[in-house]
């Protein structure tokens, strides 16, 4: 733990944001915590603010209203020691076309030497940085020669290469092959877990969240509409895992808190004539667009029980 996390509760501290683009509001009172050392993933649909949020957060926009705490500093005055310790790794990084991948790495990385502290020797060896995002055979081309998912390799690169404490990715993994994407996994685990780091992540990924995210944010059109563990935004919209079944040809299915005990009482009152069983653990998906539409339209979630309940199995029960 770095002397941050002895002074600072929570790394990012959100109180009734707002922003507008003109008379546009986008971000409409979200607030939210990021605690040290946790991945904090933000999900919602394409236009939800997700961008907007890392970008007030990092310091790159201004923000119309509300508190915002990042590593103890509000990130619109932050100076150049508090830059040093925040990795931003930008949907695409268009720039530096004709340096070559190692320059590149070690000129960025030079940036942050001023700022290493006995604690945080900075930056991070560009070798050992090549080896973790699996650029090493490509570190004497230009940048201009790399693949898509090459030049994202080196995004995070860049993003890390000051050893930051608090690293935001926006959508590292898009364009990236299933390959590449599980070593980015990888690297987030690691840079987590070798120093500390805290992590705010967006990805559309929904499967991607719930491998690496401590705690998800939902974001639809401005607003948070859910915060929690992968597991608590589960049980919330679906509540229960889900048993379908066949009964004498016709099928049945239903929500249920404990799928066992459900299975057990199913089995035992009719030994014969059920078939097709199948239970199905509330799953992240369900849960995101379930809060989703129900942000959206607050009808749908109604009608998405109704729905469950039109296979009622007090048939079977009979
Ligand atoms: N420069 C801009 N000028 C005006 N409106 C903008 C600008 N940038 C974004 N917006 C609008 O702000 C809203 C939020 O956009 P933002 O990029 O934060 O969403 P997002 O959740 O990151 O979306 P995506 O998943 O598509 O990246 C959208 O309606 C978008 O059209």
């Amino acid at each position: 733990m770095t002397e941050a996390a002895v002074r600072e509760p929570a790394v990012i501290a959100v109180d009734g944001l707002r922003m507008a683009y003109g008379e546009r509001e986008v971000l409409r009172d979200v607030s939210f915590e990021v605690r040290w050392g946790e991945v904090l993933v933000l999900l919602g649909p394409n236009g939800a603010g997700k961008s907007s949020t890392v970008e007030i957060l990092e310091g790159l926009r201004m923000r119309s209203a509300g508190h915002v705490t990042v590593l103890g500093l509000d990130p619109a005055h932050a100076d150049e020691r508090w830059r040093a310790r925040v990795g931003v790794v930008l949907q695409s990084w268009r720039d530096h076309a004709k340096w070559r991948v190692r320059e590149l790495l070690a000129y960025q990385g030079s940036l942050y030497a001023p700022f290493a502290t006995e604690r945080m020797p900075r930056p991070w060896d560009v070798d050992a940085l090549l080896a973790a995002v699996g650029l090493t055979e490509q570190s004497e081309q230009r940048v201009r020669a790399l693949s898509g998912g090459q030049r994202r390799r080196l995004d995070v690169a860049i993003g890390l290469v000051g050893r930051p404490e608090l690293v935001f990715f926006d959508e590292p993994t898009a364009g990236l092959d299933p390959e590449a994407r599980r070593d980015f996994h990888e690297l987030v685990r690691r840079v987590t877990r070798e120093f500390g780091a805290t992590v705010l992540m967006t990805t559309h990924d929904l499967a991607e969240a719930e491998q690496l995210a401590d705690r998800i944010v939902i974001l639809a059109d401005g607003r948070i509409v859910a915060d929690g563990t992968t597991d608590e935004l589960a049980r919330r919209i679906v509540g229960d895992d889900e048993v379908r079944w066949s009964f004498e040809g016709r099928p049945f299915a239903r929500h249920v808190p404990d799928a066992t005990a459900f299975v057990r009482r199913l089995l035992l009152r009719h030994e014969q004539g059920v078939s097709d069983l199948e239970v199905r653990r509330a799953s992240l998906e369900d849960a995101y667009l379930g809060i989703v539409r129900a942000a959206e339209s607050p009808d749908a979630g109604v009608r998405a029980g109704a729905e469950a309940d039109a296979h009622d199995p007090a048939e079977v029960g009979r």
